[in-house]
C-alpha cells in the first residue's frame, strides 16, 4: 500500500463543521500499513470529541478508493497547549489558557454565555475551569448548578468545585457574602479576583472560561495587568445601545493587547414557542455588523429563548444538551471557533525558561 498517496488523499479531509483540511492542520501523525490493514493516527491541539463520529466516516471515504475493504484503524488524539499571553505575564500552574468573556453592557447574557461554552467545551472533551469574576453579581455556581456547595481548603489553597462534565468552578460567591462586595473599592475588588485564581488548586485546565463583571472597571485592568489572558470574547445582544458598549469593551482589549476572539450575539430573535415566528426584539444582526466592522469572527447568534433563561436561573444549564439540542449546537459550534482561534496563536514557552532575576 502507498502511504504516499494515502496521504494526499488524507490531507485533503476537510475537518466537519469547519473551512480547514487535515493537510493545513497538519493532524496526519502517522499512516502505517499493517499486514492487510492501515492504521492512521491524528493529533489535534484542540479538542475534537463533537466530530469525531463525522471525522472517521470522511476518513474512511477518503481512504476507500485506496484501500478497499482492507480493515482501517483511526486513532485520534487531542493535545492542548498553552499559548501566548500578554508580554511578561507569566502562565498559572494548572491552566493552560485563559479566555475573558465580556460585555460592555449589563444583562446582555454574558454569564449565560459563560456557562453554556464552559459545558459545551467539555462536551467536546476538553478539560474546563470556570472562574467567576462578576465580584459584584457572580451568577455561575446557579447557572452550574453549584451553588450549594464550597470550594475545600487544603494548605491555604482552594479546590475549586466540580460542575458537571467535571467542569472545575470558582467564585467569589462560595467565599463571602455578596451583599459586601457590592461596597468594595478598586483594590480589594483586584486582590479578590488573583486570589480566587491564584490561590486556587486548578487540575490541568485546558480552557479557563472567566466570566467578567459588565464594562471597563478595575476587574478588566487587573486582568489585563496580572492576569495571563489568552484572549477575549465579547457578547453583545443586538441594539444599537449594546453595540456602542460592545465596541468600548473591544476598544480595551486592543488598548491592552489582549486579542479579540470573536463577538458572540445573544438574543439575537425571539422565536415563538407556540407558531414559531421569528421576531428580532433587540434588533437584526447587530453583533454581526459589529464583529464585521472589527475584522473579528462572529462566534454565533444565539436566540431570546425561554428554555435557555428557565435553564439558567433552574441551575440546569447542563440539562440544555439533552432538551434542547439545536441551542447546544449553537454554543458548541461557537466554541469550535474558539479553539480553533486559541490554537492559532503562538505558544507560549515562558514556563520552560528559567526567570532570570536581576538584584
Ligand atoms: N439567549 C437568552 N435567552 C433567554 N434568556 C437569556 C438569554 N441569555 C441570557 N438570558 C437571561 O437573561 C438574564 C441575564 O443574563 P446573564 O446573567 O447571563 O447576563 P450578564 O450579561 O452576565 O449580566 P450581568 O451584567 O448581571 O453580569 C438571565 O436571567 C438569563 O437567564
Amino acid at each position: 500500500m502507498n502511504t504516499a498517496v494515502l496521504r494526499t488523499a488524507l490531507d485533503a479531509v476537510t475537518l466537519p463543521h469547519s473551512q480547514r483540511t487535515l493537510g493545513g492542520e497538519k493532524a496526519v501523525a502517522e499512516i502505517r500499513a499493517e499486514g492487510q490493514g492501515v492504521h492512521i493516527t491524528l493529533g489535534f491541539p484542540y479538542p475534537v470529541g463533537h466530530i469525531e463520529a463525522e471525522l472517521r466516516t470522511a476518513v474512511a471515504a477518503a481512504l476507500s478508493p485506496h484501500i478497499g475493504t482492507a480493515p482501517l484503524e483511526i486513532t485520534i488524539h487531542s493535545h492542548i497547549t498553552a499559548h501566548k499571553v500578554q508580554p511578561g505575564v507569566a502562565t498559572i500552574a494548572g491552566v493552560k489558557n485563559i479566555i475573558a468573556v465580556a460585555s460592555g453592557k449589563g444583562g446582555v447574557g454574558k454569564s449565560t454565555t459563560s456557562a453554556n461554552l464552559a459545558l459545551a467545551l467539555s462536551r467536546m472533551g476538553a478539560r474546563v475551569g470556570v472562574l467567576d469574576a462578576d465580584l459584584y453579581g457572580p451568577s455561575q455556581p446557579t447557572m452550574l448548578g453549584v451553588a450549594a456547595a464550597a470550594p475545600q481548603q487544603q494548605e491555604g489553597h482552594f479546590i475549586p468545585v466540580r460542575a458537571e462534565g467535571g467542569i472545575q468552578v470558582m467564585s467569589i460567591g462560595f467565599l463571602v457574602d455578596t451583599d459586601q462586595a457590592v461596597v468594595w473599592r478598586g483594590p480589594m475588588v483586584s486582590q479578590a479576583l488573583q486570589q480566587l485564581l491564584f490561590q486556587s488548586r486548578w487540575d490541568d485546565v485546558d480552557y479557563l472560561i472567566v466570566d467578567l463583571p459588565p464594562g471597563t472597571g478595575d476587574i478588566q485592568l487587573t486582568l489585563s495587568q496580572k492576569i495571563p489572558v489568552t484572549g477575549a470574547l465579547v457578547v453583545t445582544t443586538p441594539q444599537d445601545i449594546a453595540l456602542i458598549d460592545a465596541r468600548k469593551a473591544v476598544d480595551m482589549f486592543n488598548k491592552v493587547n489582549i486579542p479579540i476572539f470573536g463577538v458572540l450575539e445573544n438574543m439575537s430573535v425571539h422565536v415563538c414557542s407556540q407558531c414559531g415566528h421569528a421576531e428580532p426584539i433587540f434588533g437584526h444582526d447587530g453583533g454581526k455588523l459589529l464583529a464585521q466592522k472589527l475584522g473579528v469572527p462572529l462566534l454565533g447568534q444565539l436566540p431570546l429563548s425561554l428554555p435557555i433563561r428557565v435553564a439558567m436561573d433552574a441551575g440546569q444549564a447542563a440539562e440544555l444538551a439533552h432538551t434542547e439540542p439545536a441551542l447546544a449546537q449553537a454554543y458548541t459550534d461557537a466554541a469550535w471557533q474558539l479553539v480553533q482561534a486559541v490554537a492559532d496563536k503562538g505558544k507560549d514557552f515562558s514556563s520552560r525558561f528559567p526567570k532570570i532575576v536581576v538584584e
